[in-house]
């Protein structure tokens, strides 16, 4: 933790009455929302729920039209907390598409926070940190020279994966991450993420449509419908959860299979 007046005691997200509207489309109206220190949150919810909006919102990128949102203590719409880039110090980000630069190798990628937040630091020590976060997401030492395109997809998210640990954030976001993934390479990254968070204590919030995910690696699930966060819970409460598409989320084909899957595995 890098910030004096982050409260390391507060939970690691708190969202009230929030709202989000494009033109006439209103996407959240009066959502509440708790993230607790050091839990993986899978975040679920039909196609154009906003969740994206909603991780968008949390990390300051699109300021609601009502509401209050606190990260980690801070209240994240205040002019303090985005004029010291507080939230963006203290969160990682792998968005859909990994959002690498494709004219840097994946070290310079790596490095691009570094750089930003800490402009002191000598090259070669932002060199080795990238390197270190590299052989953390799985990648080998060779992997850093590479640009995203002579990459394989689970190896470009791996490498999106480092970036967003470059700060050692306290609080990582992941946007479909095994989204594209095969589901052996699906796997093995739920595994990595469910590892990283227990090595280093992180609070993630994932969004996802993997219900192999959800099961695999999830403490809490949150349900986005009806423009609000309908349900937010273990997953056993979640399950049971009475709305017609929670309902057909866990309980159809897919949600039995990876239900099956899990039993399997116990
Ligand atoms: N910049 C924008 N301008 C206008 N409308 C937007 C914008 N961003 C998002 N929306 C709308 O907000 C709604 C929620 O979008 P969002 O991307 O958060 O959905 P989602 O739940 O993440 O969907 P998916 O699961 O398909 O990725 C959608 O109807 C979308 O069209």
């Amino acid at each position: 933790m890098t910030d004096d007046y982050i409260d390391s005691d507060a939970p690691a997200i708190r969202v009230r009455g929030l709202r989000n509207s494009f033109g006439e489309q209103v996407v959240h109206d009066n959502l509440d929302l708790d993230v607790g220190r050091g839990e993986i949150i899978g975040v679920v919810g039909g196609s154009g729920t906003g969740k994206s909006v909603l991780m968008r919102a949390i990390l300051g990128l699109r300021p609601p039209q009502a509401g209050t949102i606190e990260v980690l203590g801070v209240d994240a719409l205040s002019d303090r907390a985005r004029e010291a880039g507080l939230i963006e110090r203290n969160t990682g980000v792998l968005y859909q598409n990994g959002a690498l630069f494709s004219s840097l190798s994946v070290a310079e990628n790596v490095s691009v926070p570094l750089k930003e937040h800490y402009p002191e630091l000598p090259e070669d020590m932002i060199h080795d940190l990238a390197m270190l976060k590299i052989r953390m997401s799985g990648l080998g030492e060779d992997a850093g020279a590479k640009l995203p395109s002579q990459l394989s997809g689970g190896m470009r998210k791996r490498a999106a994966l480092a970036r967003a640990l470059a700060l050692d954030p306290a609080l990582l976001f992941l946007d479909e991450p095994t989204a594209g993934l095969d589901p052996i390479g699906a796997a093995a990254f739920d595994e990595l993420i469910k590892t990283l968070q227990r090595a280093l204590g992180l609070t993630v919030f994932l969004i996802t449509h993997d219900l192999d995910t959800l099961y695999a690696i999830c403490d809490r699930v949150a349900v986005l419908a009806d423009k609000r966060v309908l349900v937010n819970a273990p997953l056993a409460e979640v399950e049971t959860f009475d709305h017609p598409w929670v309902q057909e989320y866990f309980h159809g084909p897919r949600g039995r299979a990876a239900q099956a899957a899990l039993a399997k595995e116990a």
